[in-house]
């Protein structure tokens, strides 16, 4: 029976999450730490422990299937490849920054500068769309210090909280691009294996649409069950049920997690009580 091989983040940022939502999606692998290479017990798949950096080539050789990547480096080194599902975690930007003292305030402003980056296609494809010349320092990692040793006026790299940038006495000046971790597929999928990765990917869609989503239990006085069920709209429609005590009806629905909170306090207004909210685990559309 033909395998599904699927790559993950060895360790670093995407590695934890990565495993998380494997499990999350009912997928139990072994903790790859110091394995390279890992079944699934209970699917059809075989986890590859992989530098984020590498995945690409692997991908476009067909060594793996599919991968969870960080959408940035799949921006940088593998244009070509087709992401399937934004997976929301490790979420970040790409950026230019400045020293704090510098005049410069976008990109435009580095025209004839050094850049210091990781990703220099990413950049130099943002210098092209505007016109702009730099020269880039490609450097692999601790990129913020550039500016303070000397070797560049400004830098591309990741923003996340910005407390690099802070500490290195950097500003941000521009934001070429917004990443998370994402679903990608090689483009030699075979077609048993791409039956196993669409599996995965509804599996998947039903634990981010559950993650977006709460589910909430509350009692309402019957006189005012219609305003509540306006507000409620549900999958459908709210569950509607008779409490013992008369008059009263309990009501089930599913909330947004964005409109959460005011939809509760527009509740509580309409004279909802005992209002309990849960996690959904998965909702299966
Ligand atoms: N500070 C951060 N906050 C949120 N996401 C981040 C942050 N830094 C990196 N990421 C995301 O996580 C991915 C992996 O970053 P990490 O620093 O673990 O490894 P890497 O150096 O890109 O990869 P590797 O060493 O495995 O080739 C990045 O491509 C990016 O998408
Ligand atoms: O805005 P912040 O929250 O400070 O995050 C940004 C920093 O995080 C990443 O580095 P990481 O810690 O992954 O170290 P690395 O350079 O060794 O990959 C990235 O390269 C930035 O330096
Ligand atoms: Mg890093």
């Amino acid at each position: 029976m033909s395998k599904l091989k699927i790559a993950v983040q060895k360790s670093g940022r995407l590695h934890d999450d990565s495993m998380k939502i494997l499990k999350e999606i009912g997928i139990s692998v072994d903790n790859g730490k110091d394995q390279l290479k890992a079944s699934a017990r209970n699917f059809p798949l075989e986890v590859f422990y992989l530098r984020n950096g590498d995945i690409p080539q692997y991908l476009r050789d067909g060594v793996v299937d599919a991968a969870i990547i960080g959408e940035n480096i799949l921006i940088e080194k593998g244009n070509d490849l087709t992401i399937i599902e934004r997976l929301g975690f490790s979420k970040c930007k790409v950026s230019i920054a400045v020293p704090k003292s510098s005049k410069a305030n976008s990109l435009k402003d580095l025209q004839g500068k050094r850049i210091a980056t990781s990703y220099p296609n990413t950049v130099n494809q943002f210098l092209e769309k505007e016109h702009i010349k730099a020269n880039l320092h490609i450097i692999n990692g601790s990129v913020e210090i550039a500016p303070n040793i000397g070797l560049a006026d400004g830098i591309c790299d990741i923003v996340s909280s910005g407390s690099t940038l802070f500490k290195n006495g950097l500003k941000e000046v521009e934001v070429l691009l917004k990443s998370e971790a994402v679903l990608a597929t090689s483009p030699k999928i075979s077609t048993d294996n791409q039956a196993l990765i669409d599996k995965i990917q509804f599996r998947l869609k039903s634990v981010l649409k559950g993650r977006e989503n709460k589910y909430v239990l509350l009692n309402v006085p019957n006189d005012k069950l219609e305003q509540i069920i306006d507000i409620l709209p549900g999958m459908k429609s709210p569950t509607v049920l008779p409490l013992a005590q008369e008059g009263w009806s309990s009501i089930h629905s599913v909330i947004n997690k964005n409109d959460f909170w005011n939809v509760i306090d527009e509740l509580k207004a309409n004279g909802a009580e005992g209002i309990l909210v849960c996690p959904i685990e998965n909702m299966v559309l």
